[in-house]
């Protein structure tokens, strides 16, 4: 089995919710059928080897600085790709960024070792819209970061998400498609 393989097994097994009626609310304020709480995977043991691994497999041709996205979503995925980094003697800074920059101490909005004209790599758990990538996208702009390429765990594959994000981004690769969960879903259902 591969790595993309065990990481759609995990997410199928502990993160994917299906109801037959709009259960689930979204951050754009409407409601869906389905839901994918990524954290029950992105803070897995096994999930963050197999995360940590197929996101460094996706950004270490890019001589990028570092990987990160908008708390809380991205943070296991950026620190399961720097770990995976640094065993592979190839280290990749993470960084976080804060819904919200704090109003005392440094006053950052941006944590992590990443300084102006660094070249990043935005991250997130799912995408709907896009909206929350995009603004993690924004944030590393204001901080002079280079944004070289979006990698999210899932594509819910609605609302325009991908495009939205390419809009602002060259590159959008996702480890995971809400069309390959469907699939193993409904082959499970009807086994
Ligand atoms: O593409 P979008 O329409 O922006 O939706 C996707 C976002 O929704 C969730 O964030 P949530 O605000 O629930 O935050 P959390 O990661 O802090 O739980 C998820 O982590 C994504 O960041
Ligand atoms: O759009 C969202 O808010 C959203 C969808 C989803 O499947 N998972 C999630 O964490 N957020």
């Amino acid at each position: 089995m591969t790595m993309k393989e065990r990481l759609m097994e995990l997410i199928l097994q502990h993160a994917f919710r299906y109801s037959d009626t709009p259960a689930f609310k979204l951050v754009h304020g409407g409601l869906s059928k389905f839901y994918f709480n990524c954290k029950s995977v992105t803070l897995d043991p096994e999930g963050q080897v197999l995360i940590g691994n197929l996101i460094y497999r996706a950004v270490r041709d890019l001589k990028i600085d570092a990987v990160g996205g908008l708390t809380l979503g991205a943070d296991p995925m950026a620190n399961a790709t720097a770990y995976t980094s640094w065993l592979e003697k190839d280290p990749i800074q993470c960084f976080v960024v804060r819904k919200k920059a704090k109003d005392h101490g440094t006053a950052s909005l941006i944590e992590g070792k990443v300084k102006a004209g660094n070249r990043v790599v935005v991250l997130d758990d799912v995408i709907t819209t896009g909206g929350s990538t995009l603004q993690a996208v924004a944030a590393c702009r204001s901080a002079g970061l280079q944004v070289v390429k979006a990698v999210v765990l899932v594509d819910r594959q609605e609302m325009d998400g991908r495009q939205n994000i390419l809009k602002e981004v060259p590159e959008l690769e996702a480890l995971v498609t809400r069309d390959e969960i469907f699939e193993r879903f409904s082959r499970k259902k009807n086994q």
